[in-house]
C-alpha cells in the first residue's frame, strides 16, 4: 500500500492536494504539514499545525493509556493466572497488575511516536516538537509563547545548552521579567505523571524482577536506581541513532588496481551525488556475461537465483529464500562437471568484485563476502506505458529506512553486518530497470545508473545510499548482487566450501602457499594474475563457455 502511494506520488500531474488521506492519525497529519510549512519558511502558517500536532500527540497518548486497563489487559492477566495456577497472593496479584498497566502506559510514548506502517518511533518526539514550536514562535515575534515552549524543553532537558541560550535571548528581547511565565501546563503534567510511573517501574525492576524498557532518553539519572544505571547506559549507547554516519574516505591504493585490471572508473561519488558510491566498467568480458547469463537461466523456482520482477518484487531485505544463505556457486559445484565450470566463474568473479570493492572503499581493512545472489528480473505482461512502479522498492541494504524522517535503523530485520554492496550487471538488452539512488526521503532521485555487461555499481550499504530499481518493461535484466562485510564471522561459508569443492588435483600446493598469506589479504595481489578472465574472440578463446 505504501509502495503504491509512493508510486502515485511520483506520477506526473499528481499533486499533493490530489490525495485525501483517511488513514494517517491527526497528530501525524498536522506534524507533517507543520514541517512542510516550516521548510518553506512559513513559520506563521506552520504554528497552528505544529500546535495541533502537539495537542493531538498528547490526546493520542491519553487514548492509548486508557486502553492499558481495558479488556485486553484483563484477558492477559486471566491467561497468566491460569497458566501460573494463581500462585501469588493478593498483593502479588495487585502488584503484577499495576506493573503491567504502567509498562503499557509507558509504551504509549513509542506507539504515538511511530508512524503508521513503520517499526520504529521518532526519537524524542515531544521535545523535538517543542523545539520547533519555540523557534517558530520566536521567528514570528511571539516571545512569550517562545518562552513557554523553550521552558518546556528545559523540563525534559534542564541542561540543554541550546535551549538555555534561546531562553536567555528571549528574556533579553522581552525586556522586563514576566513573573507568570512558565513551562506549558500540559507538558508539566505529562512529565510529572510519567516520572511517577517510571519510579514505580524502576523499583519493580530492581526489587521484583520486572522488566522495563524506558522509552525516553530524558529520564533523569536520579530516577534510575544506582544498581541499574550502568547497564542502562550501555543499552542506550547501542541505540543506532547515536552513531555518526560513515564519513567519505579518501581514495588510496586505487589506481594500481584499476590499471592492472583494465577496469575503468566511470563515475565516482561526486558524479553520483553521494559519499561512498562508484560505477566501474569492464569487470567482465561479454563472454563472461554470456556464461553467467546461461547460469541464470538454469533457475529453479523458489530459489534465490531468480526473482520475477513484477510490481514491488519482494521485501527490501533479501531473506534468503533457501533455508540459509548459500553461495549460488556451491549448488553448481555440487551439481557436477557442467555446473562446476559455472561455479568456478562465479567464484572468480565474486572474488574480483570483492577485491575491487575492498581496494576502493576499504584498503586498510579486509572485506569478506557475506552473501552472493544471482538475480534476474523480467517484465510483467501487459501495458507498459506510463509505468511508475518499481522492480525493487527504495531501501538501504543494512538498515531499515524511514523515508518520513530520513532515519535508517541499523537493526533487524535489516542485515546490519553488511558494509558494502556491489551490483555487477550482466546485460543491457531490456527496457527500464535502471538502478537509482535517492535522498533519504526515498523520493528525490539523486543519481541513476544504466546496467550493462561488466558494470559494477558499488556503494556503502547504509542509510546514505537509499536505492531502488525502476520497473523492467521489456526483457530480462540479470545481475550478480554481492554484499561485503568487515565482520569475519559473517563471511559466506558456502563460498569457501565451493572453493574447496572446486579445487583441481594439483592445485593443493599452490593453494597452501596462498593460505600463508591470508586469502582475504588487505593488499591483495592484482586480480589480473589471480583471477584469470574469459577472453573474447580477439583474445584467448572463451574458456569457460567452451567447456560448458
Ligand atoms: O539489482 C539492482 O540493481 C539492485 C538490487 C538491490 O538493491 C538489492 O538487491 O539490494
Ligand atoms: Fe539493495
Amino acid at each position: 500500500m505504501r509502495e503504491d502511494m509512493a508510486k502515485y506520488r511520483r506520477m506526473s500531474r499528481v499533486r499533493p492536494q490530489s490525495f485525501r488521506d483517511l488513514e494517517t492519525p491527526p497528530h501525524w497529519a498536522a506534524y507533517d504539514d507543520g514541517l512542510e510549512l516550516l521548510g518553506r519558511q512559513e513559520a506563521g502558517q506552520a504554528l497552528p499545525r505544529l500546535e495541533e500536532a502537539l495537542q493531538e500527540s498528547l490526546a493520542q497518548m491519553e487514548s492509548c493509556r486508557a486502553g492499558c486497563e481495558g479488556p485486553e489487559e484483563q484477558q492477559r492477566e486471566e491467561e497468566e493466572e491460569e497458566g501460573a495456577g494463581s500462585q501469588g497472593g493478593l498483593y502479588e496479584t495487585i502488584a503484577g497488575h499495576w506493573i503491567r498497566v504502567l509498562q503499557c502506559r509507558q509504551r504509549c510514548v513509542g506507539d504515538t511516536a511511530t508512524r503508521p506502517g513503520r517499526s520504529f518511533p521518532v526519537p524524542d518526539f515531544l521535545p523535538s516538537q517543542l523545539r520547533r514550536l519555540h523557534e517558530a514562535h520566536a521567528q514570528v515575534g511571539n516571545l512569550s509563547q517562545a518562552m513557554e515552549n523553550v521552558l518546556s524543553v528545559l523540563l525534559f532537558y534542564p541542561e540543554d545548552e541550546a535551549a538555555k541560550k534561546a531562553l536567555n535571548q528571549y528574556q533579553a528581547q522581552l525586556g522586563e521579567p514576566r513573573p507568570g511565565l512558565g513551562p506549558r501546563e500540559d507538558i508539566r503534567r505529562f512529565i510529572l505523571r510519567s516520572l511517577g510511573e517510571k519510579r514505580h517501574l524502576y523499583y519493580a525492576m530492581e526489587h521484583l524482577g520486572a522488566s522495563f524498557k524506558d522509552p525516553d532518553p530524558w529520564t533523569p539519572a536520579a530516577v534510575i536506581p544506582e544498581a541499574l544505571r550502568e547497564k542502562l547506559r550501555e543499552d542506550q549507547e547501542k541505540r543506532p541513532w547515536d552513531h555518526e554516519p560513515p564519513q567519505p574516505k579518501p581514495l588510496t591504493h586505487w589506481k594500481d588496481v584499476l590499471l592492472l585490471e583494465g577496469v575503468t572508473l566511470t563515475q565516482d561519488a561526486r558524479q553520483l551525488n553521494g559519499s561512498e558510491r562508484v560505477v566501474l566498467d569492464g569487470l567482465l568480458t561479454p563472454a563472461e556475461c554470456g556464461v553467467l547469463l546461461q547460469l541464470a537461466k538454469v533457475r529453479r523456482p523458489g530459489s534465490r537465483w531468480d526473482r520475477r520482477a513484477g510490481a514491488g518484487a519482494g521485501p527490501p531485505f533479501h531473506r534468503p529464500l533457501l533455508s540459509r544463505p548459500s553461495f549460488p556457486g556451491l549448488q553448481l559445484a555440487q551439481a557436477g562437471s557442467v555446473g562446476s565450470q559455472g561455479a568456478k566463474l562465479l567464484l572468480e568473479v565474486s572474488e574480483r568484485v570483492r577485491t575491487l570493492t575492498q581496494a576502493y572503499f576499504s584498503p586498510e581493512r579486509p572485506l569478506h563476502l557475506s552473501f552472493t545472489h544471482l538475480v534476474c528480473r523480467s517484465a510483467i505482461e501487459g501495458e507498459q506505458d506510463q509505468r511508475m512502479d518499481l522492480s525493487h522498492p527504495v531501501h538501504a541494504d543494512n538498515c531499515v529506512l524511514d523515508p518520513d524522517t530520513g532515519d535508517c535503523w541499523r537493526e533487524p530485520p535489516a542485515y546490519t553486518y553488511r558494509d558494502y554492496s556491489g551490483l555487477l550487471y550482466l546485460n543491457d538488452d531490456f527496457h527500464g530497470g535502471d538502478l537509482f539512488f535517492t535522498e533519504p526521503n526515498a523520493l528525490t532521485v539523486t543519481a541513476q545508473v544504466r546496467p550493462r555487461c561488466g558494470r559494477l555499481v558499488a556503494f556503502s550499504s547504509g542509510g546514505e545510499n537509499p536505492h531502488g530499481v525502476w520497473a523492467v518493461t521489456r526483457g530480462r535484466r540479470c545481475a550478480l548482487a554481492l554484499w561485503h562485510t568487515w565482520a569475519p564471522e559473517h563471511r559466506e561459508q558456502e563460498w569457501t566450501e565451493a572453493k574447496e569443492l572446486l579445487k583441481e588435483p594439483g592445485e593443493e600446493e599452490e593453494e597452501e602457499e596462498e593460505e600463508e598469506m591470508p586469502s582475504r589479504d588487505p593488499s591483495p595481489e592484482p586480480p589480473s594474475r589471480r583471477l584469470p578472465r574469459v577472453q573474447d574472440k580477439a583474445g584467448k578463446p572463451p574458456r569457460v563457455r567452451e567447456e560448458l
